[in-house]
């Protein structure tokens, strides 16, 4: 397949190795230094599109891939908010979008299990639950896309939560945080280097449960991304990861 990346940073460097492992072809890649060459005619020399950019760009570059007429893969977070509209203009183009807020195989595992342990408590209500997320300090968004997905796992499948709550702190402290009980805490942390770690917990007065994931590098959430190419290739339409993966409940 032909690749374009949009998005020449840690993610789209990785992308860019397994592609080629994988026999794939990069036609063009963009980053700020050469904006000028993200045109419909360079895309079109694509099979499809895999955008890891920053928030700010990322909506401009779904846009151009839906007036080029190529199937887009979105691994950049921190646009929820504006899904709706998206998913109005894929339909709309006649587009192709696939996004996910991890691409990893062992969160998207993480997700399906997180969605059971959650129907799981709602048996046991003296156990209270909050998410915690920890990433490197170059991170532009909080809480992280995965942690969304975590918490969104939750609050459809637990009923004591209705909606979620973020905190960004700069320490491990145990601190109040002024959270309401049917409010889920999502607290996070930016420390070092860390490539991505989720803990969903439970905590009782007598005992706590721990439910973690520990990206140990980037290469799993590249490896998805292509695997998301390669599937979103020949379709149309708005999907989500969810759709590549076959988790019966
Ligand atoms: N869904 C998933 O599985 C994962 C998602 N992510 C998300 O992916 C995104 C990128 O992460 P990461 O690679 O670590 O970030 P980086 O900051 O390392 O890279 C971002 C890249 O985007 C480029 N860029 C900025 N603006 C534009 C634009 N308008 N068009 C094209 N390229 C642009 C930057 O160029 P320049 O360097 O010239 O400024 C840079 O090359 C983040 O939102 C992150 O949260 C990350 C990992 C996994
Ligand atoms: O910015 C990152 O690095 C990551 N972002 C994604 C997120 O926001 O969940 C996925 C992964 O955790 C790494």
């Amino acid at each position: 397949m032909k690749i374009a990346l949009l998005g020449y940073g840690k993610m789209g460097k990785i992308i860019e190795k397994i592609a080629l492992s994988r026999k794939h072809e990069i036609v063009l890649t963009i980053d700020n230094e050469n904006l000028h060459e993200l045109t419909a005619e360079n895309l079109q020399k694509a099979d499809a599109v895999i955008e890891f950019t920053m928030p700010a760009s990322v909506i401009s570059n779904i846009e151009h891939c839906f007036n080029a007429g190529v199937p887009i893969v979105v691994g950049t977070t921190g646009w929820y908010d504006r899904l709706d509209e998206i998913k109005q203009k894929c339909a709309a183009s006649d587009g192709s979008l696939l996004y996910a807020t991890n691409f990893s195989v062992g969160v998207n595992i993480f997700f399906h299990i997180n969605r059971l342990l959650a129907k799981v408590m709602n048996n046991y209500p003296y156990y209270d639950v909050q998410v915690e997320e920890i990433h490197h300090m170059q991170k532009l968004d909080a809480p992280s896309g995965t942690a969304i997905t975590i918490a969104e796992g939750i609050i459809d499948n637990l009923s004591s939560k209705t909606d979620w709550v973020n905190v960004l702190t700069t320490d491990d402290s145990d601190d109040d945080k002024n959270v309401k009980s049917e409010e889920l805490l999502i607290e996070s942390m930016r420390i070092d280097s860390v490539p991505g770690t989720h803990t969903v917990i439970y905590d009782s007065e007598v005992d706590t449960i721990e439910f973690k994931h520990t990206a140990h590098n980037r290469n799993g959430f590249a490896l998805g991304a292509v695997l998301a190419a390669e599937w979103i290739h020949g379709k149309k339409g708005f999907y989500t990861v969810d759709a590549m993966f076959d988790f019966k409940s």
